[in-house]
């Protein structure tokens, strides 16, 4: 492994004497409940915006706010959506410029769910080891890595060899609302002249081996709602003399997977591309065991048992659809006897490449549509998709990847495995095709962080070293670049 060069050297010294202010620096961010999906959360949304502006402005950032519209909610009112940072720091024309994208919203999170501590309030478990909060991994931890990375440079007045722009938004979690329109209105401004774009918002493959990451599914997501009275009903008073929306809904969920996982909408593997046998050689060397994964998800029996390829490939590169939730269910504790009036069943597919969002959404509309025709239910019945995303496959012999393995190999002193994703991050795609440049993705914590989850973690390790691998990532962009150039 190659030693570390004295600047870098320095930077990391920084980075571990400032554990306890960069932990804290988190700990600010984990406070606000960014919650996207939550209308009555979008002031604090907005907030989280504003906070995150002013760190960048303290590290000697441009920056804007941008306003990227209005929000039309299902229930007919319409909220604005939260501003994307645009912010630059330095414009030297000798360095390379790196993008960098991050988001500020989160999930819903309540201790009701299951959570040990309050979500909203960053916790050291008693070990020292883990910082538990909502976005502590996914993504408030990351995009603080990145003010981390910059103040140690600064602190240790060390040239910052590439210029870097940010793009940050706060609709990720849902769909990125807005931002699509914002990356093609700057395409010719702000996204101009980008060398390389950088993402940290997925994780270890593992919890050991640190990875990068050169492909994501996409994503549909359907709303279907049923709606059977003008008020909900008491089920001992009326059950027994209508079709009930809450059945209706489930024959219609039911329809979409069987038991084996197989999604049973037509159409929808007409466009996945065959697995190849150079593919097949690529899973044969990533370090993933089997047997932790499942002890992870606590589950016993996976679909596809022992087989490794095959988990991998079922998770990265076919498609797959997870029923989310019944919105207007009785969901509380005790026992309700309620027919409810309206119900709206969440469903979403995960997409990979050579699969398009608009096909994927004609193909569900027509397969339920048509159970729906059969079920002959006079009940009222819609179906949308809420948003599509693309997948993303990216070229990892780009001098992207060669600078960002060489930086972990800095920090933690092993050869990372290459890997893709299945979840999504749909902005990639178009950030690509904006800047005409080369992506990669950068994972900070481990695969066991509960992102979307309850209890939702970053690891101290992974938050410190995190922070000196973004520096590494940088160092190593600047000296690779004016190699190549
Ligand atoms: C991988 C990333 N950290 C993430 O969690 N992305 C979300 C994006 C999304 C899209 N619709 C709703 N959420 C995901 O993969 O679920
Ligand atoms: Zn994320
Ligand atoms: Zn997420």
């Amino acid at each position: 492994m190659t030693a570390v060069p004295a600047d870098l050297g320095k930077i990391f010294d920084y980075v571990a004497n400032n554990k306890e202010k960069f932990i804290s620096r988190l700990r600010e961010v984990v406070r606000i409940p960014s919650v996207s999906s939550a209308p009555d959360k979008r002031d604090d949304v907005i907030a989280m915006a504003r906070v995150t502006e002013e760190k960048l402005k303290k590290l000697g950032a441009k920056t804007e706010l941008c306003d990227v519209g209005m929000q039309k909610l299902s229930d007919g009112r319409s909220i604005r959506l939260p501003p994307v940072i645009l912010g630059s720091l330095g414009e030297d024309p000798n360095k390379p410029t790196i993008l960098i994208y991050g988001h500020l919203d989160v999930q819903p999170a309540a201790k009701e769910d299951g959570w040990n501590t309050d979500p909203f309030e960053l916790t050291l478990s008693s070990d020292g080891k883990r910082l538990y909060g909502r976005g502590a991994s996914d993504d408030k931890g990351p995009v603080m890595c990145w003010l981390n990375a910059i103040e140690s440079y600064q602190s240790c007045h060390i040239d910052v060899p590439a210029n870097l722009k940010f793009v940050l938004e706060s609709m990720e979690e849902s769909g990125s609302e807005g931002l699509e329109d914002l990356l093609q209105a700057r395409k010719d401004t702000f996204f101009s002249g980008v060398d390389y774009v950088c993402i940290s918002d997925n994780y270890w493959l593992g919890t050991k081996k640190p990875c990068l990451t050169y492909g994501l599914r996409g994503i549909c997501y359907f709303f279907v709602e049923i709606e059977c009275a003008a008020k909900d009903l008491h089920s001992g008073l009326y059950g027994g003399v209508l079709n009930e929306a809450t059945s209706d809904l489930i024959h219609l969920l039911d329809s979409l997977i069987d038991r084996h996982g197989n999604i049973m909408v037509p159409g929808i593997q007409d466009d996945v591309l065959p697995v190849t046998d150079e593919e097949k050689e690529l899973y044969k060397n990533i370090d993933f065991s089997v047997s932790e994964f499942k002890a992870e998800i606590g589950s016993k029996q996976l679909l596809h048992n022992e087989d490794k390829a095959k988990i991998l490939m079922s998770r990265w590169r076919f498609p797959s659809i997870s029923i989310h939730g019944i919105e207007g269910a009785f969901a509380e504790e005790g026992s309700k006897t309620v027919i409810p009036r309206k119900v709206i069943g969440k469903f979403s597919m995960r997409i990979v490449p050579n699969m398009d969002p608009l096909k994927v959404e004609e193909c569900v509309v027509k397969h339920l549509t048509s159970v729906w025709n059969k079920r002959g239910s006079a009940n009222k019945f819609k179906v949308i998709m809420t948003h599509g995303g693309r997948s993303w496959v990216s070229d990892i012999n780009h001098i992207n990847y060669t600078a960002a393995r060489s930086a972990v190999k800095l920090v933690y002193k092993v050869e990372p495995d290459l890997t893709r994703e299945g979840g999504s991050i749909p902005i990639t795609i178009n950030l690509e095709e904006v800047t005409g440049t080369n992506v990669i993705l950068i994972p900070i914590g481990c695969c066991d962080d509960g992102a979307h989850s309850q209890n939702e973690k970053i690891d101290v390790l992974n938050y410190i070293e995190g922070s000196k691998l973004l520096a590494a990532y940088i160092y190593e962009i600047g000296r690779m670049h004016s190699k190549e150039t």
